[in-house]
């Protein structure tokens, strides 16, 4: 079953075309990199599958909902998280926990079992009542993305979530995501680090608004000669005229 389909999608800012014509489809379950060099497109592209903002042209479905006409239901089906947008910093781990379950539609009950689950799978049960402000960015980023699956949905947006943390945590990070694409969870990255493009299932690179190259990690090393993620990434981004 298809979790993400799109067909030539485009935004143009003015006469600017951030987006030119991108088509893929992501499995259910499947961990997907969505890489590129700054300026690429991502963003705009994943605003434009979380239903944030209207495509020029192109056609799309998340979740099996219409990204021009669904787009409530591809909210309530979906995850996000990124290093910008996440936690409450004045709120404790059970807080952020219930304000998320709450904002997302889940009742009383079920938020309960669910806080006292994660905080278990989690290991933070002593943890409970800290203020997010003062944890490690790690374990932030460990219950960013524990809030941002709170609801069970569909298809998670994991938008740079391990920016800015050591690789042990990030290594511990990605046994999360790992965990959750086994429970059937899709999963959306984009990630600067070309280790993490590695982990993934399969990955496109985007270079200057377009899908340059799409496959598994080894498919791609063997298509361009190279050793490394890292050095197809180079490659490819070699020849981007946005910065
Ligand atoms: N609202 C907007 N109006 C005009 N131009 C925009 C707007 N949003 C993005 N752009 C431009 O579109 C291009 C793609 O931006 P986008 O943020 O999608 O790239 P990105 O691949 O996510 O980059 P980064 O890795 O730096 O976040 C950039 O050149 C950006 O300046």
């Amino acid at each position: 079953m298809k979790a993400i389909e799109t067909k030539n999608i485009t935004k143009k800012f003015g006469n600017f075309l951030a987006v030119d014509h991108i088509s893929f489809e992501v499995f259910k379950g499947e961990i997907f990199g969505f890489l590129g060099a700054n300026g690429a497109g991502k963003t705009t592209a994943m605003r434009m599958l979380c239903g944030l903002l209207k495509p020029t042209s192109g056609e799309g479905r998340v979740a099996g909902y219409d990204i021009y006409k669904e787009s409530d239901k591809i909210k309530k089906n979906i995850g996000y998280m990124s290093q910008k947008f996440s936690l409450y910093e004045d709120l404790t781990i059970k807080e952020n926990m219930r304000l998320f379950g709450g904002i997302y539609g889940m009742n009383t009950k079920n938020i309960k079992i669910k806080t006292e689950q994660l905080l278990k799978e989690l290991s933070l049960e002593a943890e409970k009542d800290i203020l997010v402000k003062s944890l490690p960015l790690g374990i932030k980023q460990k219950v960013s993305f524990a809030v941002s699956t709170f609801h069970s949905p569909e298809i998670v947006f994991l938008d740079e979530p391990t920016g800015g943390v050591d690789p042990i945590a990030r290594r511990t990070f990605w046994e999360m995501i790992y965990h959750a694409s086994n429970n059937g969870i899709t999963i959306f990255v984009t990630t600067h680090y070309m280790d993490e493009a590695e982990y993934c299932n399969r990955v496109s690179i985007m270079v200057d608004g377009r899908i340059q190259a799409l496959d598994t990690p080894a498919g791609l090393r063997k298509k361009y000669n190279a050793t490394t993620m890292d050095e197809v990434f180079q490659l490819l981004a070699r020849g981007a005229k946005r910065e």
